[in-house]
């Protein structure tokens, strides 16, 4: 017989990860709010330039919970946030309250998820309370320990998480809160499992799959990929 300790193994290997990505002006506090959450530990510098991709295993309401957590860096390229935004299911954009560009960001990178998010069809579904969600976006703004720089004052964060559309709006400094951002992240996967169990429930009382079967989405590419083929051999 399976011991429970293989079975738990079995059943991780099978569940997807929760991919989330950190989006942000460069100096917010990316590296540091990601560090704090895999490690609980907080470092003050890291390579600007690095971008890495980190998976840890985290207790979630008496589940394990597998993430994965997209550190960027540098926004500038185009292409790359594009592929960043594809790969996430969630993400968390931060900006400093002592730097006014770094909260004028967020709307542009809230934007850009948007766009590119649509494209990929992740449409937006009703949740119970009536409001309506896409890809969970949290907004966070970070560093207010530094109250003598302060630029941004909460009440315009709460404003802009709205105006946006994000679905939450936390003020913190990673420096000094050691909790604040596992309880983001938590409330980040907490809102996605909502959502998937409602998109589920409507997909069922509408007598329609929730979402396409792998063997249908399977049969569905390598049709693209018959049809890409043949017109390749057609003009070659
Ligand atoms: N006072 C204070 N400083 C912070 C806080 N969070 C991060 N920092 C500092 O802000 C600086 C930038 O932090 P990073 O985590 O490297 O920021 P980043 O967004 O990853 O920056 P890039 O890698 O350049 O994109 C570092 O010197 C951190 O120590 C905070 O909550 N309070």
């Amino acid at each position: 017989m399976s011991s429970p300790k293989l079975l738990r193994k079995i059943s991780m290997s099978r569940q997807k990860p929760f991919k989330v990505a950190i989006l942000g002006q460069n100096g917010v506090g990316k590296s540091a709010f990601t560090v704090r959450f895999l490690t609980r530990r907080y470092i003050g510098e890291y390579d600007p330039l690095l971008e890495k991709v980190y998976s840890c295993t985290k207790g979630v309401d008496g589940e394990t919970a597998m993430f994965e957590v997209l550190d960027t860096a540098a926004q500038g390229e185009h292409s790359k946030l594009e592929e960043n935004i594809k790969w996430a299911d969630a993400f968390i954009l931060i900006y400093s309250v002592t730097d006014e560009s770094s909260f004028q960001e967020c709307s542009r990178l809230k934007f850009l998820i948007n766009s590119y998010a649509k494209r990929q069809r992740k449409t937006s579904i009703s949740l119970p309370d009536g409001s309506i969600t896409t890809t969970p976006v949290f907004l966070v703004g970070n560093q207010n320990d530094r109250v003598h720089d302060r630029i941004i004052t909460e009440e315009q964060g709460e404003q802009k998480s709205k105006e946006i559309g994000c679905a939450c709006f936390y003020e913190i400094s990673v420096r000094e809160c050691v909790d604040c951002v596992g309880k983001i992240f938590t409330n980040l996967y907490r809102l996605c499992k909502k959502s998937k169990r409602t998109r589920q429930s409507v997909s069922r009382q509408l007598s329609l799959p929730s979402v396409i079967p792998e063997e249908v989405d399977k049969e569905l590419n390598n049709l693209t990929l018959t049809r890409r083929r043949k017109a390749l051999f057609t003009v070659g």
